[in-house]
């Protein structure tokens, strides 16, 4: 049994997209917890800052620049990271690009953009890190993905499409190699304050404010309540779940199925009764 207070201690994470948002802060917890991180993405100054952060407050990480569509890059850095710290017991498949557009609009350039990072770049991580997790008969990888995996969103149709090609790949792959050690399984946060979701996604005052109507318990997420509940994941604590996903959205999906009319309105209805 591990430690909990370092339920991490002597092993070791990758977190892809790990310089900023929810990576970093999935990463930090992590290092937090004990464990050694390695964070990748591609651009060098953001890592660099992740991986910092880690080490000051006491812990190991170090900084790796890949990008994730680069079937080649992705072998050679995990293989990389096997000789350099010995094994990988967490793959944290994070790194993800979006925007919103029509599907009527959406060119194949872009609807390629995305289905190379989210999804392709996922497979690549996830079949290098089972090079080593297979190997080792231990490991476990969490992909974040996003509820309209299930339920589909307006002007989401390659991230969408993505996310799902994602939990799909997860529930299959559980099943594959559950009897040799490895779990897989999914996150799906909702609404999180992050730089990157909130200049791809809610930019205006006016889509923010939509988003924020559309979350019963009427708030964003913090990055650090999304990496609380992937640690949980990661951890022994979680030895036998596998090809799940943990929905952390404050009941913003199942709102769109329970409240088809409007809470407000809901609420109203109830106060003509009394
Ligand atoms: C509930 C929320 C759930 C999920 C949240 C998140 O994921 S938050 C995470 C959010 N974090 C991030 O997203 C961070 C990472 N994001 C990124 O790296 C970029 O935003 C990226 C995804 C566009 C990829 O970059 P890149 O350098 O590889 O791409 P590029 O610039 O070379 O363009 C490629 C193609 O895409 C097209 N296109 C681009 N924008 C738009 C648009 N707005 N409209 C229409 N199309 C657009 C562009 O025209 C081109 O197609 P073409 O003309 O060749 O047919
Ligand atoms: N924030 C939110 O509301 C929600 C987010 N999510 C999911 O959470 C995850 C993190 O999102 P968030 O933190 O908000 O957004 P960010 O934009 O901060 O994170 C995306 C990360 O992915 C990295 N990345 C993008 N493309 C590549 C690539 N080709 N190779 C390697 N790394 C890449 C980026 O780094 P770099 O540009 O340096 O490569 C960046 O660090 C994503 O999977 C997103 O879909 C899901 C639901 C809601």
């Amino acid at each position: 049994m591990t430690d909990s207070a370092s339920p991490f201690s002597g092993r070791v994470a990758v977190v892809t997209g790990g310089g900023s948002g929810i990576g970093r802060a999935v990463a930090t917890r992590y290092g937090a917890g004990g464990g050694t991180v390695v964070v990748c993405g591609r651009r060098r100054e953001p890592l660099q800052e992740t991986a910092e952060q880690i080490r000051a407050a006491g812990g190991r990480a170090d900084a790796v620049v890949l990008d994730v569509r680069d079937a080649d890059a992705v072998a050679t850095a995990f293989a990389t990271v096997r000789e350099r710290h010995g094994r990988i017991d967490a793959l944290v498949n994070n790194a993800a690009g979006n925007f919103v557009c029509p599907g009527e609009k959406l060119s194949p350039g872009g609807w390629r953009a995305v289905i190379d990072i989210v999804l392709n770049g996922t497979f690549h991580c996830t079949r290098a890190a089972a090079d080593t997790m297979l190997g080792q008969g231990s490991g476990s990888v969490l992909s974040v993905i996003a509820s309209y995996a299930w339920h589909g969103h307006p002007g989401t149709v390659h991230s969408a499409a993505a996310k799902a090609g994602v939990l799909a790949m997860t529930r299959t792959l559980a099943v594959e190699w559950a009897d040799r050690g490895v779990r897989l399984n999914c996150i799906a946060p909702g609404p999180t304050e992050t730089a990157g979701a909130g200049a791809a996604l809610w930019a205006e005052p006016a889509s923010r404010e939509r988003v924020l109507a559309s979350v019963p318990q009427a708030r964003t997420a913090g990055t650090g309540e999304i990496a609380e509940a992937a640690a949980f994941l990661l951890d022994d604590r979680a030895a036998y779940i596998t090809g799940e996903v943990l929905t952390v959205d404050g009941g913003q999906w199942l709102g769109k199925q329970v409240y088809g009319t409007p809470l407000a309105q809901v609420r109203e209805a109830g106060d003509d009764r009394r």
